[in-house]
């Protein structure tokens, strides 16, 4: 899988990509991470890539030229047509789980990232494919939303998480929270490990950490159960949960 981010800050970008599973997913060439920025195609002697807005109003903005040529550049250089151009914004699709699952089929992203007051309407119209959004807030640029798709994409290819923390949460898993973890001591100032996980028996605590995982997006995020249909199981483990609670 290829990734391209379009970005004044190219060096951010690289830099931020070479740690962990990303930094991993790149060197073994399961992913392909590269950086394209507008202001290198620019054609003026002050290299251009914002202008005041239309309308007045606070701020700048990106120009459709440098953009447009950056991404025609990284098409030409990837897989032409078959890139999916994705501009990250508030105004976007919410980037959730799902979201990110469907992307692994991608064969190229071109993750567009904004400065400033934004970018000219027009681009996003006729250069841009979809329009995702990290949530409702606003940060200085789309970069660090581009790194998040990239980081929660890359995590989910094939070899790129060993076994051992693999990505593949199993079915229950999908839309919930995800269950309490603990390591080694086994006491913390009287602060001891659930029982059940020091038992060695794998089907107790499977069915423990589902019934955490069911209990704590009840509490947390009840929301998400909403598009969750429970199996009996769930549904009993939930029920068994929020006894223990009282
Ligand atoms: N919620 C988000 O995913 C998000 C994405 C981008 C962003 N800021 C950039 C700067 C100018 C414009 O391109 C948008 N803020 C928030």
């Amino acid at each position: 899988m290829r990734f391209d981010v379009i970005t004044l800050f190219p060096e951010m970008v690289k830099a931020a990509s070479r740690y962990g599973v990303t930094g991993k997913a790149i060197d073994n060439g399961v992913v392909r991470l590269e950086t394209w920025n507008p202001r290198d195609y620019t054609h003026d002697k002050h290299r251009t890539v914002d202008d005041r807005p239309y309308g007045g109003g606070p701020g700048m903005v990106m120009k459709y030229q440098p953009l447009f040529d950056a991404v025609s550049e990284a098409k030409e250089n990837g897989f032409g047509d078959r890139a999916k151009v994705v501009y990250l914004s508030p105004q976007g699709r919410p980037i959730t789980q799902s979201l990110l699952n469907e992307s692994v089929h991608c064969e190229q992203l071109i993750l567009v990232a904004g400065r400033y007051e934004g970018i000219d309407e027009r681009f996003i119209e006729t250069v841009c494919d979809e329009e995702w959004s990290l949530g409702d807030y606003v940060i200085s640029g789309g970069e660090l939303a581009a790194l998040i798709v990239v980081d929660g994409v890359s995590r989910l290819l094939p070899g790129v998480l060993g076994d051992e923390n693999s990505a593949l949460q199993d079915s229950h898993m999908d839309g919930l929270l995800d269950y309490p973890h603990f390591t080694r001591p086994e006491n913390i100032e009287g602060r001891v490990v659930p029982e059940v996980l020091l038992s060695g028996n794998h089907a107790d605590i499977e069915r423990w950490r589902l019934k955490q995982a069911l209990g704590r997006t009840w509490q947390r995020r009840p929301e998400l159960l909403k598009n969750k249909q429970l199996s009996d199981v769930e549904y009993e483990l939930l029920q068994e949960f929020i006894v223990e609670l009282v």
